[in-house]
């Protein structure tokens, strides 16, 4: 496949087939624009978390073939790995560090000297954690471990970001907060997003293009207005139902 540098990132024919059959994702192509925010919508099982975890390195695909700044995602994952970051859908952390050395770790492998200490300084504001960054992982919240990581992610400032659902288990302001910060270090640190989400409302506020999958395949694309007057649809869940039904 050739590398077209107006990409951050391409997904051509990916096709994950699991042990006894099961379909992750079938001939799934698209493209992810340099300074885009795209958003990956679905119904659960539709093939988001392996789609994101296929560009993150962390999966083989069974065919195709993913570009990650023209560079192959199974060709050359420690290349790809120093170009993104990933936040799991089950982002844990280390139970028995603080949240302060969580992030002290996982920066360290990024960043050294004074870069080091200013990513630290930036998760620590982003993470809004306080106090709580010196007691130990196992002592906080599902949503206060989501922060953590989602500070950890974004004060790298990647080439891309893959968020796998990073409001997943917050509550409605933190959930507008880190909205606020993704778009933050899109806009001003010029970081391209790659985000999955069940959440319509979330995708249509903060993304410039959507990828609509369902059973593995992707059913539409397009900027959410595209979508909607293709369809005659008011918003994205009606833009869902209708294409659905119409056999996607
Ligand atoms: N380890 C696995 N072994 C076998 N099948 C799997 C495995 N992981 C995922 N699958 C299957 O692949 C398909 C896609 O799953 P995936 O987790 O990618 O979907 P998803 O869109 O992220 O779902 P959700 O919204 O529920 O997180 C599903 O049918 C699922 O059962």
């Amino acid at each position: 496949m050739n590398y077209s540098s107006n990409y951050a990132l391409q997904v051509v024919n990916l096709t994950k087939i699991y042990g006894r059959g099961s379909i992750g994702v079938k001939e799934l192509s698209f493209n992810v624009k340099q300074g885009e925010i795209y958003g990956l919508i679905g119904p659960n099982g539709s093939g988001k978390t392996t789609t994101l975890r296929i560009i993150a390195t962390l999966l083989k695909p069974t065919s195709g073939e993913v570009l990650v700044y023209g560079v192959n995602v199974v060709e050359n994952p420690f290349k790809v790995r120093q170009l993104i970051n990933y936040l799991p859908e089950e982002a844990g952390a280390y139970r028995d560090l603080t949240g302060l050395d969580f992030i002290k770790f996982m920066l360290s492998l990024r960043y050294n000297g004074r870069e080091l200490e200013k990513a630290i300084e930036e998760a620590v504001e982003i993470s809004d954690l306080g106090d709580n960054l010196k007691k130990p992982v196992r002592t906080y919240s599902k949503g206060m471990k989501r922060i953590l990581a989602l500070s950890v992610v974004l004060a790298s400032k990647p080439k891309l970001m893959i968020l796998d659902e990073p409001t997943s288990g917050l509550d409605v302001e933190k959930s507008i907060y880190i909205r606020e910060l993704i778009r933050k270090y899109n806009r001003e640190y010029g970081v391209t997003v790659l985000l999955s989400s069940h959440n319509m409302l979330e995708v249509e506020r903060l993304c410039d293009r959507v990828g609509m999958l369902y059973k593995g395949k992707l059913i539409a694309e397009g900027t959410i207005e595209e979508l909607k007057s293709k369809t005659g649809g008011r918003d994205l869940e009606e833009v869902f139902i209708k294409l659905k039904t119409r056999g996607g």
